[in-house]
């Protein structure tokens, strides 16, 4: 849209007024391209459903996207100034969607650089609060309605939950980092917009056979796996960058969530980029020699050996948690002892030389265990 203006060459005692006439003019079309955003914003709250969970209506990565797309336009207006008109709009808009507030937390010394950062990210429109510590200003972020922003290191000790929307470099040496977080959506990135890395490593739980593995295999199959002891591990890897990826569990249909990972996946390095569905069949596996009749400690990840409850309930054997279904059927294997069995997948059995006692152990038909892909957030990459 090109709008008639006046000519530039006017006498000055005119100037003035005509220009600030073609002023008013694209103001005008300005307002009335915001009349036209305004309703589209509305709605995409009722599709994004932003009343439903306690959760900010903010989307930094699409926020990310739009400004770098219009400065890649632009051709008299610098970056800077698109991103500071367009972040008025963004924290407008979704405030319109979702009331929030700002909550700063950090010393005395970063007070003033907090208060303009705020002022300037979230505009006049968003109240801004003080918090009385640390701990206060992270558990009001946790709440869902709030954004908190603290200068890096600051945050309470263990504190997860939140996550990371933007870092902004300040022009000071105590405190060059502030943070902003908040609880985002679960998967900002829409399902299905994340294409698999063809190079790199694959951080999973277990090891060959375990069902994190196959989640793996189906998600990035490019990808050399790296298997580790546990989840905590597992998420470090990304986060420390020995690991491109990870595919963690996070919730099964008969148990419910996997406990332990959705604390994991709060910290604000990390970022959830899409979902795996993989059916789980767990059978019984056992040394060569054994049967049910000489099994009498039965191990596998508390997940697992909570899926086949009923059919456990129903014997009087021991029951051992370790760390993965993986990890249960190479201690079997190479335990070597008939009283022993494992709980995992026929992948297990095959790759550790071990013998199915007895198959489809889990408590239903339908039983299937969702997988967070995980990606280490482009801003700490
Ligand atoms: O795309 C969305 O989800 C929106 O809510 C719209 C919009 C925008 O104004 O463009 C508003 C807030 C979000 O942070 C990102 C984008």
């Amino acid at each position: 849209m090109t709008i008639q203006l006046s000519p530039t060459v006017t006498p000055i005692a005119h100037g003035v007024d005509l220009l600030r006439a073609d002023i008013d003019r694209i103001d005008d079309q300005i307002l009335a391209l915001l009349e036209q955003r305004y309703p589209l914003v509305q709605r995409l709250a009722g599709a994004k459903n932003v009343t439903g969970e306690r959760r900010l209506a903010l989307r930094p990565a699409r926020e990310r996207g739009i400004v770098e797309r219009l400065a890649a336009r632009a051709v008299g207006v610098p970056e800077a100034d698109i991103r500071q008109i367009w972040r008025s709009i963004f924290a407008l808009s979704a405030r319109h969607q979702r009331p929030y507030r700002v909550i700063l937390w950090g010393p005395e010394e970063a007070r003033l650089t907090l208060t303009a950062l705020a002022a300037t990210r979230h505009g006049a429109a968003v109240p801004v609060e003080w918090a009385d510590s640390a701990e206060e200003a992270w558990r009001a972020a946790a709440g869902g309605d709030a954004i908190l922003m603290l200068p890096e290191g600051a945050a309470p000790a263990d504190a997860h939950g939140l996550d990371l929307i933007e870092r902004h470099a300040t022009d000071r040496a105590d405190h060059p980092w502030v943070l902003e977080l908040g609880r985002l959506a679960e998967a900002e990135a829409e399902p299905g917009a994340w294409i698999a890395p063809t190079t790199g490593v694959v951080a999973y739980l277990g090891g060959h056979g375990s069902y994190s593995e196959e989640a793996c295999l189906r998600v990035a199959p490019a990808l050399r796996l790296l298997p580790l002891g546990d989840f905590a591990d597992v998420l470090r890897a990304v986060r420390e960058g020995s690991a491109d990826l990870a595919l963690v569990p996070v919730e099964n249909s008969l148990v419910g969530p996997i406990e332990g990972v959705r604390d994991l996946l709060g910290h604000p390095e990390l970022r959830v980029v899409g979902e795996e569905e993989v059916a789980v069949r767990l059978h019984l596996l056992g040394v060569e020699g054994a049967s049910l009749e000489t099994v009498r400690k039965v191990a596998s990840h508390p997940a697992a050996l909570g899926q086949c409850a009923d059919w456990l309930g129903q014997r009087s054997w021991k029951e051992m948690p370790v760390a993965s279904t993986a990890e249960a059927a190479r201690a079997v294997a190479v335990g070597g002892d008939v009283t022993r069995a494992a709980i995992g997948s026929e992948a297990a059995a095959i790759w550790h030389g071990l013998t199915i006692l007895a198959r489809d152990l889990q408590g239903s038909d339908r039983n299937v265990t969702r997988f967070a892909i995980v990606e280490r957030r482009r801003e700490f990459a």
